[in-house]
Parts: C-alpha cells; structure tokens; sequence
C-alpha cells in the first residue's frame, strides 16, 4: 500500500549504498525540477523516506500487536517547519548522507535550504505540538497526532511599501516527500441536515482521506505518528448534472470538500467565528475518533474499556467538539447508553488551555453550531441541562450561603438604621409603622438568585455583547466533558484557575493541573546550533545531553573557565556572522557582528508589546542623534531584529509591522548613527528562520503584559542557546528566571497582580516617562514618515481619553529602559557576559519538552513507554 520509490540495492556490503539510492530517487521525483539543488534534495528526501516508512511500518505493527494504552494529540496546527535534517539526525543517519552527499558533489547544509516549510500552524501552539511529538517518539510513548493536511498553510509574509503583505503558502507543490497516502483509510462525515426521529440525516457527506507523517525518535528505533486528514467528495464529479451543463454543480461537491481543508486560518489569539472553521474542526475531529474507535474495535469488543486503551489530548478548545463527536459516536453509532457515554468521554478526553485573551477564547453561535451539526448541538443541551443538574443543590447551597450573609449583613444595617430611626423618633415622642409586602419581595428573589448563578456555570451563555443570542463556551464544555484541565506555565495554571475557570474548580479542583511547556533539544539545540553542540558535547565528555537534558546542569563550572568562555563567544560570534549574513541576503543591509544582537521574533500582537520596544528604539536612536563623540564613543551598539506575522485582518499589529520598518528604513540609512544601532525586520519569520536568528541572538525580548502570554515557548529557546532574557514576570519566564537565577535576567515591569488595580487607575495615569514622551513626539512629527498613518496607533497607548493603553506600555516603559541600560552596562564586560550565558544554557535543561511530555504521560494520559524490542 506505501509507495516505496525503488532504490538500489545495498552495495555487496549490505550496507546501503547511499548515494546510489538518492540518484535513483531522483528520477522518482514529480516536480521534474532539472538537476541541480532541488532535485538533489527530492532524491535525498525520497530515499530518506523510504527509511523513515521501514521505521514506521515496524513501530506501528509493533504497538499494533503489543495495543498498549495510545495518546492521540488533537491539534488543529502542526507548525513542523523543516523535515529533512531532523529525520537524518534522529534516526543517526547524518554520517551515510554527509558522506553520499560529498560523493554527489553537495552537502546536506545545501539541499536542505530547497525544503519547504511545512506551516501547518500559526505560532506557540502549532509549534508546541510539533515539539511535543519528537519527544513522544523519542520517549517511545504510543501516540498519534492528528490533524488537517491543509493544501496552503501560513501564509508568506512579505514586505511592500513599508507593509506587510500575504501570500499564498503553495507548500505541496513540489510534492511532498515527507507523507505517506492512505487510500485505505477513509471516513465519512456529515454536516448540516436534520434530526428524523431522533437520528441525525447530514445534509451534506465528505470522505476524509488520511495521511500518515512518520514521525522519527530520536536514537530510538520509534518512529511515531502524525495522521493529517484531507476532504474528497463523496462524487467527484456529478455526470448528470454535468450532461445537463450545469457545470458547477457537477463539481459543486469537489468545491465543497477542498474548501473544508483549503487553508489555515491565520489568526493567533482572536476567534473569527466563521462557519468554515467551525466545519475544519469538526472535520478531523470526527475522523480521528471514527479511526481510533475502528482500531479499537479491532481488538476488542467492549467499548467500556477504550479509556483503557486511548486518552484524547485537545489542544485548546479547537478540537473540542470531540466531547459531543465522541458522544454522538458511542451513542448513535455504537448504541450505548447516555451514561455509560458520558462515563467513557470523561475518563477518555483532556484538555490544555493556551490562552487568557477573552478575544481567543471560542464561543459558537448556538445558531451556527445547530445548522452545521444540529445532533451535537441538541448532545450538548443534553450535557449542559444535565450538568447544571448535577450542580444545582451545590449552587443553591451556596446562593443560601450568600444571601444569608447578605441578608444579615441588610438586617444588621437595617437594624441599626431602624434602631437610630426609633431612636430618632423616640427623641420626638412618635412610634414606627411595620411594612409587609418587603418580606414577600424578599421570597421572590430568592427563587431567581439560583437561576441567575447557575448561568455562571452554564455551557450555554448568553452573549453579553449581543443580548438575545445565545453562544456555546466551548472552554466550559472542555472542562465539564475533561477528566484533566491543565494550563502551561505556572503563573497561567493559576490564573486560569482563579480568572477563567474558578466556579470549576470549586467543584473539581484536583481536575486542574500544570504542565509547563518545554521544547525539544533536537531541533532548537542540537541541530540549528551544531557549533554550540559539539563544544557542550566536548565539555560533557557525551551528547547524551540531547536525550537526558538534565545532564546540561554539569556545564556550570566551564562557566568559571575563561577558555571554556573563549570558545563559547567565538561559537557566538560565528553564529552571529550567519544572521548578519541571512539578514543581508533577506533585507539587503549589512550589520557588523560587533553591537549586541537584540532579538524580538513572535507573532505580532498587542500583548507581545512590540510596540514598545520599537519605541524604546526611537530614544535610542534620538539619544545616538543628540550625543556627543565622547558619548557615542562609550554607547553599546545594538543590531535589533524583529520578525512575526500580523494576522491578517489584525488591523493595530499591521500598524506595528509598518511602523518598525519604517523606524528600520529611517534609521539604517542615517549616516550619522554607523554601526551604532541598526534596526531590521526579518520577513516571512517561520520555523525555519527561527533556527537562523537564535542561535545568533545575545539578547531576546518577551515582554508581554504580565498575565498574557500563556506561556512563551521561544523565550527557552533563547536561554538554552545562551542568549540573556529581558522580559516581564509572565508566563515562562518567571521558572526561566527560577531555573536561571533572576539575577542573570533582566526583569522589569508590573506583576500580574498588579494589573486590574493599574487597568482601574490608568485613567489617571501621569507620570510618563519623559522617554516615552520624547519618542511618541517624534512619531507624531513625522520623523518616521506618514505621521497620520502612525496617528491611532500612538493614541491607542497614550490617549487615556480614550481609554487606551490597555497593556500598560507606559507604566511599565521607565522600567523597561532602565532594564535596557542594565543590558548595556553588562555587555561592556564581555566575560561576565559570556560567563552567564553559559549559566543560561546550562541552567534551562527543564524546558525541554521531553520533561513536558514525561509528566503528561504520567499525570494526566497514564501511557507507558513501549520501545520496540
Ligand atoms: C481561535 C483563534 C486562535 C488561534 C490560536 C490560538 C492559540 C491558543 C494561540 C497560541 O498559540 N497560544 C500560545 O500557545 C503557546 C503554547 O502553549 C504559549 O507558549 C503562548 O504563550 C500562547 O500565546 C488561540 C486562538
């Protein structure tokens, strides 16, 4: 059934013969492409494919046979970057494809770069998916992602005009060598329709086609699963109508079914809400859960014990409609009861929450859900109606409880008020008449306090922007139909706990947990900082450091070795000379590698505060214009890069994008600054560009509002490749600076807890920064161009009249360049420098994703390791 394409056989020594296997390859290869890089990479990545499928086809027979207990990760992003180097590299092939590639006149570093990435994500949750299934693989765990095989994935972002504008992502064009077709494994799905009798008849049916992507341990035999899902029509083209000339319904269906798997919806933190997202997610929902159910019944009968055999992980709330899918499955398709349904859902699906922003958090139209999937709809009354049920006496309880003390607090006032009253008409010699419809009123009430509290616990809500309509939450039907609810960091566990999900947890509270998240050493150490590697593998004596990230904590002593530290700083400044280099060939300008290479690279939004380091940049930049040769002679030149892509129709972080490279343009071609400050923004920022700009990265900026950013998963990536964090205490960064010691961070900023009082009072917020003032001035004259243009996005931060600023950028801005000088001051000596950024990546071995991964298959999948034999 997998198409192998033939490659020669061994060369007598049973040992492949590499390069002829590539050659042969290449012929395999659909684009055609004439010889030279392209087609070279097609011949290596087809011949590496066929090692891959042998490791896959082992391992799933194996786990087949052995049917231990399987996590399956449902995610709607898969952001996998690059596959060649990463499959070389973990299967321990590096040596035979270097070696081939040299015979064959190239190398591994050049073919690479013809591969395309696969960006089936928009930013920290796809990647963290991706991260998340190298170390399944790599710890043996029996797991599957699954997914959508989108045709186009993130868009290209490029740079016109000053602006950011997108491209379609044509990822498959080339083909793709990195998947394997499974016509055999289809499934049908339904939308739309109507229920006749208590049966749900779809109005309309798409087949879903899988895709396996084998995804590789590392140094394990393992190779795991990444199942993506594509639409087909149940008729490809409709003859009769076609005969009849109506064209477009003769492919009307075929529309349809593309349509559902056409293309990543490129927003990062804001739902859309439109009705086509809705049916991706449904779409591979729905298949993935037919095709573990199927595998299950292949081996057992019973469907009571699939909690035994399968844990659901939704990433995020976007697959959850799994909860009323899998409902629907084992009910109307597999005939059991309600409850004994519910009682496997809820032992079988968890889910972790990525995201506080109220404008991420999904809510479907009940009026949208109900025409796509009116029989999910109707299941999800049922388990709300049946939920709230369960909770009533809980709440009552409690609204007794409240009103009680409400009602003694009320008689207490009353009762002094009455007694000073009496008193006061006893001073005049008059009495005082008793009310009776009070206490009645007082009755009613009651009755309507328990409805009225109960709606705080309701999956269904009322949407309080648009009275009347009514939306499905779908964090709470998460969290009700979950057996584990876990946020990832520490900081973001307890917020959710105590701002989003409190009336759970006073109900379940040992259903929440924590998982902070981690990233794998392969790719964002091992083998984007191959440099770096080789000398913490020399130092160690071993590389078993990529697999047992523990053991990077013995690099702390080469810290105090000023060697050791001359030979980090070269690596550095080697690392360094490859950006400099990229950023030349992207954008045309040339950066000395002498300035500190200040990094910012995330997706651009409000909460990530780009804004306010480019205006951080703007004073700097004034203060290079305005200094003297004595000054400029002691500044601390800086090279500041940005990247990250602004959602489409996110209109502020477009402004963003447009305002920095207009800084960029206006400082970069100003004689008077030289080397002093140079300010870029790398375009199109992806996995891949990521792997260039880290390991050149000295210093790296995460300076979100304290309490946004969930997590953060890039600010690791940083600190393991021994670049120096300057950041906020949120998210990650606070066990960052834990695992680090504060000391070798550059915190600044307001606390979390700090926010609602600051968000109160931001009204009357004076005291800005003079700074601040100086460089929003400069924005406003026009100093950066079409001043207008710049116009709302200065007010949204320093116009309290209309109640902006809602990220405190200017509370937290004097800190913030304070925080900046402490870098300067540092970086004048360049071996304590060196010194912590050592200690950086020597200290940070707990955000490797094998560690993450460990204690979700402990504490919340209960999976085991199961290494082939
Ligand atoms: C509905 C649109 C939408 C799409 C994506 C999302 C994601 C949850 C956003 C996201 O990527 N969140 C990031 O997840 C990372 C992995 O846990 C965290 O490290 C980041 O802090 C968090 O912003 C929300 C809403």
């Amino acid at each position: 059934e997998i198409n192998k394409p033939a490659t020669s056989s061994s060369n007598g020594s049973g040992k492949q013969d590499v390069a002829a296997d590539i050659v042969a390859a290449e012929k395999y290869t659909v684009t055609g492409a004439p010889a030279g890089p392209s087609k070279l990479y097609q011949g290596v990545a087809w011949s590496v494919h066929n090692k891959l499928v042998d490791a896959f086809e082992a391992t799933q027979a194996y786990w087949k046979e052995k049917d231990p207990k399987h996590v399956y990760y449902l995610s709607a992003e898969f952001l996998m970057g690059r596959t060649l180097t990463n499959a070389v590299h973990n299967m321990g092939l590096e040596g035979e494809y270097a070696e081939a590639l040299k015979k064959l006149g190239s190398s591994l570093e050049e073919v690479r770069s013809q591969e395309l990435d696969a960006a089936l994500g928009n930013g920290g949750l796809g990647r963290l998916a991706a991260c998340f299934l190298d170390s399944m693989a790599t710890l043996d765990l029996p797991g599957w992602g699954y997914g959508i095989r989108y045709r186009y994935g993130m868009f290209r972002q490029a740079v016109k005009d000053g602006l950011q504008v997108e491209l379609p992502d044509y990822w498959l064009d080339n083909g793709n060598p990195w998947e394997i077709r499974r016509p055999a494994t289809q499934f049908k799905v339904g939308f739309y329709g109507s229920l006749q009798d208590g049966k749900w008849v779809p109005g309309e049916e798409v087949i879903a086609e899988a895709y396996d992507v084998p995804i590789p341990g590392y140094k394990t035999k393992t190779c795991s699963n990444l199942r993506l899902w594509d639409a087909l029509p149940t008729t490809e083209l409709d003859l009769q109508a076609f005969n009849a000339g109506d064209y477009v319904k003769a492919v009307e269906q075929k529309r349809k079914a593309d349509e559902i798997t056409a293309v990543l919806y490129p927003n990062d933190a804001t739902e859309e809400g439109k009705e086509l997202r809705l049916k991706q997610q449904f779409f591979f929902v729905s298949a993935s859960l037919q095709d573990t159910i199927a595998r299950y019944l292949e081996k057992h009968s019973d469907l009571s014990g699939l909690p035994e055999k399968a844990c659901f992980q939704m990433n995020d709330t976007h697959p959850t409609i799994a909860v009323a899918e899998l409902m629907r499955l084992l009910i109307d398709v597999h005939g059991l009861s309600y409850d004994d349904a519910w009682a496997i859902t809820t032992k079988t699906v968890a889910y972790t929450n990525h995201t506080v922003m109220p404008e991420a958090l999904e809510k479907w139209p009940v009026r949208v859900l109900a025409k796509l999937l009116p029989r999910h709809m109707q299941l999800i009354e049922e388990i709300n109606d049946r939920w709230l049920a369960s909770i009533k006496d809980h709440v009552a309880g409690k609204v007794e409880k409240e009103l009680a003390a409400k009602a003694a607090a009320v008689a207490e006032a009353k009762a002094a008020a009455k007694a000073e009253a009496q008193a006061a008409a006893k001073a005049e010699g008059k009495e005082l008449a008793e009310d009776e419809e009070e206490a009645a009123e007082e009755k009613k009430e009651e009755v309507d306090h328990v409805a009225e509290a109960l709606k705080a616990y309701s999956i269904i809500q009322e949407n309080q922007w648009n009275k009347g309509e009514m939306l499905v939450n779908m964090a709470y039907l998460a969290v009700v139909g979950s057996f584990a609810v876990n946020g990832v960091a520490a900081i973001h566990s307890e917020i959710i706990k105590t701002d989003i999900f409190p009336q759970f947890v006073e109900l379940f509270p040992e259903r929440f947990q924590n998982k902070t998240n981690g990233v794998t050493l392969r790719r964002w150490l091992a083998y984007c900082n191959p440099e770096l590697s080789a000398l913490i593998t020399e130092a160690l004596g071993t590389d078993a450091w990529v697999k047992d990230a523990s053991l990077l904590e013995k690099l702390k002593p080469f810290a105090e070795d000023a060697s050791f530290r001359a030979r980090w700083r070269a690596i550095k400044q080697q690392k360094k000379a490859a950006l400099a280099a990229h950023i030349k060939e992207v954008t045309g300008y040339e950066v000395s590698t002498e300035p500190l290479f200040d990094i910012q690279v995330k997706r651009i939004h409000e909460y990530k505060r780009q804004f306010m380091n480019a205006i951080s940049l703007i004073y700097r930049y004034k203060t290079i214009k305005e200094a003297t040769p004595e000054e400029r002679a002691k500044m601390v030149p800086r090279v500041c890069v940005f990247g990250g892509k602004a959602a489409s129709a996110y209109y502020m972080a477009k402004k963003i994008v447009g305002l920095v490279l207009s800084i960029s343009e206006t400082v970069n071609n100003d004689p008077d600054v030289g080397d002093l400050l140079k300010v870029v923004f790398l375009p199109n920022y992806n996995v891949s560009e990521a792997e260039i700009i880290i390991p050149g990265a000295e210093l790296s900026q995460h300076i979100s509002t304290a309490g946004t950013e969930a997590s953060g998963t890039s600010n690791m990536k940083f600190a393991l490749n021994g670049s120096f964090i300057i950041g906020t205490m949120d998210g990650a960064n606070i066990e960052i600076g834990e695992n680090t010691g504060f000391e070798n961070l550059f915190i600044f900023g307001v606390k979390a807890e700090e926010i609602n009082r600051l968000r109160e009072e931001r009204k009357d917020f004076k005291d800005y920064d003079p700074r601040w003032t100086a460089a929003l001035d400069m924005v406003k004259a026009g100093a950066f161009g079409r001043p207008d243009y710049f116009d709302d996005l200065v007010a949204s931060v320093n116009d309290m009249t209309r109640g902006n600023d809602w990220f405190l950028l200017a509370n937290d801005f004097a800190s913030y360049m304070d925080a900046q000088d402490e870098v300067d001051k540092l970086y004048r000596d360049q071996e304590e420098w060196t010194r912590r950024s050592i200690i950086y990546t020597a200290s940070n071995g707990f955000f490797s994703s094998d560690r993450t991964i460990d204690q979700y298959a402990r504490e919340i999948w209960s999976v085991q390791p199961t290494p082939l034999p």
